[in-house]
């Protein structure tokens, strides 16, 4: 737990370097798997599985028998907690359809855009050191909202072959029912390319390791689009005076406790709240189950003391955090001039664990300083949007005399007759 007062601007990018490995440390281990997987299919697909899962399948498929069984292990309070969560986040993603956009740019040219679902996607569900049911709804509901044709699922077995039954309970209830026991890039590469069993897919989606992040990003080469980078979990909290030091240290704890490569930031103008903070996350971990990875996670933490809330601001937006947390006297400013972050969590009654289960927000999110340039998934990451245009015969003789000359000036001149044939065929020649 390192502790800065004032750190130059100079150095913020050396602090808050992530954790994690870089993409060229992992690159080799990634380009081998696929190349075996793209040749060899599901018997490469199984190697791997036995060589970091721990275990040799038979049936890598999800069979129905296994759908049954989950539904009565899981207790009723926790299916009904289920379906709240699955009720908002349909709420928040449902009222991100958009109308079509329709104009007529000129009289007798109209040109609209509709969007249309991606037919074939693919959804990783993390599982190596915990099962996260909670993605599959982060996942699956938006994919079937925009109308995704086909969906299947991705997730690592455990060493007796079997797939934690709250994942598949949480799939079942959102109707996906193509599940298979595959995790890690091995996952990733079957869904790019396909195999005998594995379909192959246009899109994947979804979170994971410093592993599946890299392999998702190296399957782009191949055709296949993907999400964005959503690796090992991130938390930076502003927090002033205002704040509570023990919720921050528990939020804080909270995302600690994903992985030992996850990355907690504090940043404060109050040295107090920094040490009161401190010593609250050194209670609470006690307590903890996964202790030892938030300690170890916590290797990487890094408490900022700052002059100002705008030094504090660049710097946030400097590091762009997967999440945000802005415990603080003046939270409109923050709110207004935040620029570079995931999701954005305000006030002290809003953990982050809210995002992560139940609010209705998406907590698939891009870390590693992506949040600069991508967006987390959302109801568009499924869909495409597709233009159109009808020009009638008045709208192509006002706007065909510029064509024409801005064809004949790239010198295409086939472009141009397109557009003359039908000119005179109007002026009856
Ligand atoms: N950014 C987000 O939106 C978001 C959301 C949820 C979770 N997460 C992150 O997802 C991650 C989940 O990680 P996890 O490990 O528990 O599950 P995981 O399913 O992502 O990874 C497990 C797989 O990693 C592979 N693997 C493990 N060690 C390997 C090695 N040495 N070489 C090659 N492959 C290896 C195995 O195949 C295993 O099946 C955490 O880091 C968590 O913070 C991120
Ligand atoms: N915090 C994770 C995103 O970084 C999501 C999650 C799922 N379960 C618990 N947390
Ligand atoms: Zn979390």
């Amino acid at each position: 737990m390192k502790t800065y007062t004032n750190p130059a601007p100079s150095n913020w990018n050396e602090i808050l370097k992530r954790p994690t490995k870089s993409f060229e440390e992992i690159e080799k281990t990634v380009s081998d798997i696929f190349n075996e997987i793209s040749k060899k299919g599901d018997t490469a697909v199984s190697k791997y599985t036995s060589l970091f899962d721990g275990t040799s399948l038979n049936e890598i498929k999800v069979s129905e028998e296994e759908f049954s069984k989950a539904e009565m292990l899981i207790p009723e309070d926790l299916q009904n907690a289920i379906k709240l969560a699955k009720s908002n986040i349909e709420k928040f993603h449902k009222a991100q359809k958009t109308p079509k956009v329709e104009v007529a740019t000129m009289p007798g040219v109209n040109c609209w855009q509709e969007k249309r679902a991606i037919e074939k996607v693919g959804l990783y569900i993390p599982g190596g050191t915990a099962p996260l049911f909670s993605t599959i709804l982060m996942l699956a509901i938006p994919a079937k909202i925009a109308g995704c044709k086909e969906i299947i699922l991705c997730t690592p077995p455990n060493k007796q072959g079997e797939v934690n039954p709250a994942i598949l309970y949480a799939a079942e209830l959102c109707g996906v029912k193509t599940i298979y026991k595959v995790g890690g890039i091995q996952a990733i590469a079957a869904m790019t390319f396909g195999t005998e069993t594995i379909p192959q897919v246009y899109k994947i989606f979804g979170p994971g390791n410093q592993f599946v992040t890299v392999a998702k990003q190296w399957a782009t080469r191949f055709g296949v689009s993907i999400d964005m980078p959503a690796g090992p979990s991130e938390l930076l909290v502003f927090a002033d005076d205002t704040a509570i030091p023990s919720f921050v240290a528990s939020d804080l704890l909270s995302q600690a406790e994903h992985g030992i490569d996850s990355q907690v930031v504090l940043v404060s103008t109050s040295k107090t709240m920094i040490e009161n903070t401190k010593a609250e996350i050194l209670k609470q971990v006690e307590k903890l189950p996964r202790k030892e990875i938030a300690l170890q996670a916590l290797i990487n933490a890094r408490f900022i003391e700052v002059e100002t809330d705008q030094i504090a601001l660049q710097l946030i937006n400097t590091y762009a955090p997967e999440h945000f947390i802005v415990c603080a006297a003046d939270e409109t400013f923050f709110v207004n001039n935040i620029a570079n972050a995931g999701s954005v969590f305000i006030g002290n009654f809003t953990p982050e664990s809210a995002g992560d289960y139940a609010s209705g927000t998406n907590h698939t999110l891009p870390t590693n300083g992506y949040a600069r340039q991508y967006s987390g998934v959302n109801l568009d990451s499924f869909t495409k949007s597709i233009t159109f245009q009808k020009i009638s015969e008045k709208g192509i003789t006002a706007i065909g005399p510029s064509i024409e000359l801005m064809a004949a000036a790239e010198g295409l001149d086939a472009h141009k007759n397109a557009v003359t044939l039908r000119l005179k065929k109007l002026q009856g020649n």
